[in-house]
């Protein structure tokens, strides 16, 4: 089970802050949307220069154009992006093909696909590396989390590995673990504490 710590309300500069307290802690850091149109793809070069041994995520959500905004971010150093669950399939198909043309990695975020199960079943057949249960920001806000999409997507999946984010923190994070995603993603319960490093030590140990 893998660690990603999600940055969304940094410029590079405050990511490299956070990441010098952390890094050897983490296994993928993600360059969240807003980071990403905060700074550009530069971000993802900056980051993945300054730590090559960590995987990066570029958290591009792709709707349109699979192939030519995967290899756009794959040639700025991610090595996994994500694209919509809701965008066409032929989207996705493209992501995929671009990414094993590049040996990259492809990550399907869920956000606000209703129902989500018949979609997860067509994704899962297309050869994708993760599918991500997300509860996105906005509808964390209205009380809501992954846990209930976790355990529907968790029963259906086959092929390829789950991710899980929205709003996890130590609390919460327990009822997830129980169904083994391998990707548990963290963003604000990290990032908004003033010790990110104890803040990680306790998600990791949780984790344990
Ligand atoms: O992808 C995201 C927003 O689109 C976030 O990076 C993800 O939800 C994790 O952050 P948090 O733990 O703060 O919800």
């Amino acid at each position: 089970m893998k660690l990603q710590l999600a940055l969304d309300l940094v410029d590079c500069q405050g990511a490299k802050a956070i990441l010098s307290e952390v890094h050897d802690l983490i296994d993928i850091v993600e360059i969240g949307t807003p980071f990403l149109l905060k700074e550009g793809v530069r971000a993802i070069t900056e980051i993945k220069s300054a730590y090559p041994s960590l995987e990066v995520l570029a958290d591009v959500k792709i709707m349109d154009g699979g192939d030519y905004e995967a290899r756009l971010v794959y040639n700025a150093g991610a090595d996994i992006v994500t694209v919509l669950g809701a965008a066409a399939s032929v989207t996705i198909q493209n992501v995929v093909k671009a990414a094993r043309a590049c040996r990259k990695q492809v990550l399907v975020d869920m956000i606000a696909v209703e129902p989500i199960e018949q979609r997860v079943m067509q994704i899962d057949q297309f050869d994708v590396d993760y599918i991500c249960v997300h509860t996105g920001t906005d509808v964390q806000a209205q009380g809501k989390g992954p846990l209930d999409e976790l355990q529907c997507v968790s029963a259906i999946v086959r092929n390829a590995r789950i991710a899980v984010a929205g709003g996890i923190n130590q609390e919460t994070l327990p009822p997830i673990l129980s169904y083994r995603p391998e990707i548990v993603i963290v963003g604000g319960a990290i990032t908004a504490k003033a010790d990110k490093r104890q803040a990680v030590l306790a998600i990791k140990e949780v984790m344990a």
